[in-house]
């Protein structure tokens, strides 16, 4: 399975283009709204997530409420392009037009200034409306996609908030995978450990009042993975190694770790590796899970758990110093409507993104043409590896 997005964040619409689906999947638009709607909650988003109700179109590779297997395409509407026609318009305008909304001092932090040095913009809102992060809108859709297939096939995805602002959720061992994914869902913060939200929300508060914005940390578990995905066989093969690509490709992504992660630096590894224990009736499985469900680039049947830090949001309404790309002088940044902490959002695309890594590696692993084979073959490798 292949996939792109394009779109700019005021253009008409967002698009994804999805090949190598397998035929006969169920797939229904609401499925995928479910999950668009799940993106634009949040505590700390800004005034774009009031205008938009993202909603998606199918216009390829859909039909009856299944996959057709050839390539699907899934449009999502900007309601905000009515406000921007003509600043972000694809015929060519006078001059003057040109300098509406012109952008030309770089936001610290952001794509702004790079971008428009890599391609020779004197407008930098060319590099800021592809830059933003309203592209995760249709990783999100994929992601949909691909969590429909993993259900089909009993994997799920759940996808926390455990840290904002340096304020820190506990999560205690005995939470199962389900009550995690509930309490998730039923906190504005996304957030499991409930006496913390009011601190996180406080965070923000006073962030936004400050004219600052706050960063943290999210995490994504999957449950009931087949032993197997990815290969320890050649280096770019390695399935936490994708993952770990798909996180710190979301926008303010700076780092990933598994299981223990960094805390490994300061472990034995008596208190790192994780027993093996084999029983007739589960196969083998591990006593603990410090390494997040991998070894050799593997999984080993154990949940994934995954964790990414998210950098505070660049804009800031108290904005850092910039030189102005014209006069080269000192200004301060440009202000953009923005959010001040968008984490329990990027907890959403952090699932996505995670989801669709391993629907890939299925689809690659297995017949993956048609879906009930597709499922068929899952099962009896599901079999073959607990009595192995
Ligand atoms: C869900 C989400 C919402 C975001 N909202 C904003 C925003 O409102 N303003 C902003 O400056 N950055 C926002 N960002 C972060 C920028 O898109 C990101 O910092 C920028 O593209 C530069 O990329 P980099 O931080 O990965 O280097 C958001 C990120 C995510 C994941
Ligand atoms: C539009 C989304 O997020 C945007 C991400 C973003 C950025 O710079 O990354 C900047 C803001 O854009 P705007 O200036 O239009 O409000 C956010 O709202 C979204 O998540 O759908």
């Amino acid at each position: 399975m292949r996939y792109f997005t394009a779109g700019e964040s005021h253009g008409p619409e967002l698009t994804a283009i999805i090949e190598g689906v397998p035929a006969g999947l169920p797939l229904l638009a609401a499925d995928i709204d479910d999950e668009l709607a799940r993106r634009q909650q949040g505590y700390g988003r800004g005034g774009r997530m009031l205008i938009e109700k993202d909603r998606v179109r199918f216009t390829s590779g859909v039909r009856h409420g299944k996959t057709l297997g050839s390539p699907i395409t899934m449009l999502v509407e900007n309601k905000d392009w009515k406000n921007w026609q003509t600043v972000m318009g694809a015929e060519p305008v006078e001059e003057k037009q040109k300098k509406m909304r012109r952008v030309s001092k770089p936001r610290p932090g952001h794509a702004d200034l790079v971008g428009g040095i890599k391609y020779q913009f004197s407008d930098l809102r060319n590099v800021l409306e592809r830059s933003s992060a309203r592209e995760t809108t249709m990783r999100v859709a994929i992601g949909a996609l691909c969590k429909n297939l993993l259900k089909e096939l009993e994997i799920e995805v759940a996808g926390h908030v455990l840290e904002i602002g340096g304020v820190r959720g506990t999560v205690t061992d005995d939470l199962s995978f389900t009550s995690i994914k509930e309490r998730a869902e039923q906190s504005e913060v996304r957030c499991v450990d409930s006496s913390v939200e009011t601190q996180m929300k406080q965070v923000i508060d006073q962030a936004k009042k400050d004219g600052d914005t706050v960063g943290g940390v999210v995490e994504v578990l999957v449950n009931n993975v087949p032993i197997g995905l990815g290969s320890y066989t050649q280096w770019d093969q390695k399935l936490d190694a994708k993952i770990a690509r798909a996180i710190t490709s979301i926008n303010a992504f700076k780092g990933v770790e598994f299981g223990v992660g960094f805390e490994a630096a300061r472990l034995p590894g008596s208190k790192v590796m994780d027993e093996i224990v084999w029983s007739k009736e589960t196969g083998y499985k591990r006593s603990s899970n410090h390494l997040g469900g991998f070894e050799g680039g593997m999984t080993n049947g154990m949940p994934i758990m995954v964790r990414g830090v998210m950098k505070p949001i660049p804009t800031l309404y108290k904005p850092l110093k910039s030189v102005d790309i014209d006069s080269k002088d000192v200004y301060k940044a440009s202000v953009e409507r923005s959010d001040s902490c968008a984490v329990p959002a990027a907890s959403v695309v952090a699932e996505a993104v995670v989801a669709t890594e391993i629907a890939v590696a299925i689809l690659d692993k297995f017949d993956a043409d048609a879906f009930d084979r597709l499922k068929a073959e899952v099962g009896r490798y599901r079999t073959y590896t607990q009595e192995f």
